[in-house]
């Protein structure tokens, strides 16, 4: 099936940004994927590596039943150690790493002492900007090893003197290192030789054989949602299972103005298979009556559909054995701590830690480990129209996280209102493919105008609108003004209940793109 020469082995040693690294090398057009470092020696041979990536981690090298590979390991095939993994490395062949003292959390500026290998194509001497996030350092590089790279008094990258072993200190992966990308190309290609092979039509033929040999000739619902991650998830399966594939759009009560209609139409139009409509607002709404707090809202919206799934897949006469979701990694690591990582829970999405424990279906997830411009790509892979995936995201609770507090008919009736204009006027000014994302948010506060002379008491809109490639990171939208003063305008003159528009200019971090 993987008909591509080259793949690379990820060991995950706790990072964050472990799923970064593979998502580069998947830019590179090379093959990857992510496993824990505790698969065994014999595991890893079989494998076949082209070349193996230590990844970073929180632990120290030190600490008792921190990750740890065989010495072995390094023999295997070219290895590059990241952050905890050149820690690791330098651990195992002798060198010293030592806690506390030099810490860099952050920007840093790192010199090139050696321009080849990793750093081939740098000049001696040069000062390149990079990502840290250590507390620990390889105090002495082991022997045998010679340093590549350092940042003030640190070792910031080695490499063993003749075999093909390399490490830095600083992560290549993230965005903010100015020419990461550049350095783990370096490896797959100076390194490893791989050959950029691989492509999002290698993505799709793999998916498909794992879903046809998983569900044989069992039935399968999709919750399909009118969003971009469920209509590729859709098709993709359809690609798999054809008939034996039933989508199951549900209108919670919580969609914007109209959604219902036009997710019919565009699905119906493009997507060619079977759907059903179910109509669960009351139910919803119902269950939303009185409460108030972010955490318990997303819960009973993650349960209340897994309900209507279920309860739809009996009615269909399909009893179906698996449920598609079009899950995509950021819902998974703000979830929960993705494969024995150090993460956060940061709000509990709907479709990851927000199902109920006792479900009947297995999870079909294709797109658990892509980021959402990646997730687009496959969608123009499968043939889906710029309409369906260039659409912003719309998260499953809907307006129920942006209706801040308890959820009331009244506040979704305003929202949907001033939601509609606000992306009306965003299209009319041909901004919205440059936005990833925009909406409005209904405030629980009221605040004292003045209209036609008299006073008033109403409501205040939040507008939401920001930029950003994976919705990990995002940096609020530089409006010009005259279009927010359209908008605000509008909103107030058209929305009855409100008095005041206010725009957010938070990034993320330190705030979420979403308000709940
Ligand atoms: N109204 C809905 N009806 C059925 N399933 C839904 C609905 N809303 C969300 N889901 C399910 O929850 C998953 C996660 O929702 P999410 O909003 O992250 O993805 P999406 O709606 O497919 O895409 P997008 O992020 O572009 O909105 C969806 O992929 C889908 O499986
Ligand atoms: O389907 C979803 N179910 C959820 O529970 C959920 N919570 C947030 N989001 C979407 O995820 C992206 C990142 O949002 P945050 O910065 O608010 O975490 C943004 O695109 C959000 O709209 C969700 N999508
Ligand atoms: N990000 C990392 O990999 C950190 C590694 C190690 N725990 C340190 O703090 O130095
Ligand atoms: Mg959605």
């Amino acid at each position: 099936m993987r008909n591509t020469s080259s793949r690379i082995l990820i060991l995950d040693c706790g990072s964050q940004f472990t799923q970064l690294i593979a998502r580069r090398v998947r830019e590179a057009r090379v093959y990857s994927e992510i496993h824990p470092p505790t698969q065994s020696l014999e595991w890893i041979r079989a494998w076949n590596p082209t070349g193996i990536v230590l990844s970073g981690g929180p632990s120290s090298v030190t600490d008792e039943g921190a990750p740890t590979v065989s010495r072995e390991l390094l023999d295997i095939a070219p290895v590059l150690g990241v952050c905890y993994g050149m820690q690791l490395i330098a651990h195992l062949e002798g060198g010293a790493v030592v806690g506390g003292g030099r810490r860099e959390y952050g920007r840093a500026e790192v010199v090139v002492d050696e321009p080849s290998g990793l750093f081939a194509g740098f000049d001696q001497g040069e000062r390149t900007t990079v990502w840290m996030s250590h507390g620990d350092h390889v105090e002495q590089v082991p022997p045998g090893y010679v340093a590549t790279a350092h940042s003030g008094s640190t070792c910031a990258g080695f490499r063993h003197e003749q075999k093909p072993i390399y490490a830095i200190q600083f992560h290549s992966e993230v965005h903010h290192t100015v020419r990461g990308a550049e350095i783990i190309q370096n490896f797959l290609f100076g390194v490893c030789h791989c050959t950029p092979d691989w492509t999002p039509g290698h993505f799709i033929d793999q998916e498909v054989a794992k879903i046809r040999a998983l569900v044989g000739d069992r039935q399968v619902i999709c919750g399909l949602s009118g969003g971009v991650d469920s209509s590729v998830a859709a098709a993709l399966v359809h690609k798999a299972i054809g008939d034996q594939l039933t989508c199951i759009f549900v209108d919670t009560g919580l969609l914007r103005l109209h959604e219902r209609e036009q997710v019919e139409r565009t699905m119906g139009q493009h997507l060619g298979m079977k759907l059903i409509t179910v109509r669960a607002e009351d139910r919803f709404l119902t269950a939303l009556a009185g409460v108030g707090e972010p955490e318990r809202k997303r819960k009973i919206i993650g349960e209340h559909f897994i309900r209507v799934f279920e309860s739809a897949s009996e009615e269909a006469g399909k009893n179906a054995a698996f449920l598609v979701q079009g899950t995509l990694y950021p819902d998974v690591i703000e979830s929960v701590s993705a494969k024995g990582g150090p993460s956060a829970t940061i709000k509990t999405h709907h479709n990851v830690g927000g199902l109920p424990k006792d479900m009947k279906f297995g999870l079909i997830e294709p797109l658990r480990e892509l980021f959402k411009d990646e997730v687009r790509n496959v969608g123009r892979e499968l043939g889906l129209p710029e309409e369906m995936v260039g659409r912003h995201p719309f998260p499953g609770p809907g307006l129920a996280i942006r209706v801040l507090g308890e959820v009331s008919p009244y506040a979704l009736d305003i929202l949907r209102r001033a939601d509609a204009i606000y992306l009306e006027e965003i299209r009319a000014a041909g901004l919205y493919p440059e936005i990833w994302q925009a909406f409005a948010v209904f405030l629980p506060v009221r605040s004292v105008g003045v209209m036609g002379d008299g006073r008033t008491y109403e409501h205040v809109i939040a507008l939401r609108a920001v930029t950003s490639t994976d919705g990990m990171t995002a940096d609020w939208y530089a409006f010009p003004h005259d279009v927010l003063g359209r908008i605000s305008n509008r909103i107030i003159n058209e929305v009855d209940g409100v008095n005041r528009v206010v725009y957010d200019i938070s990034s993320k971090p330190p705030a979420t793109i979403e308000w709940e």
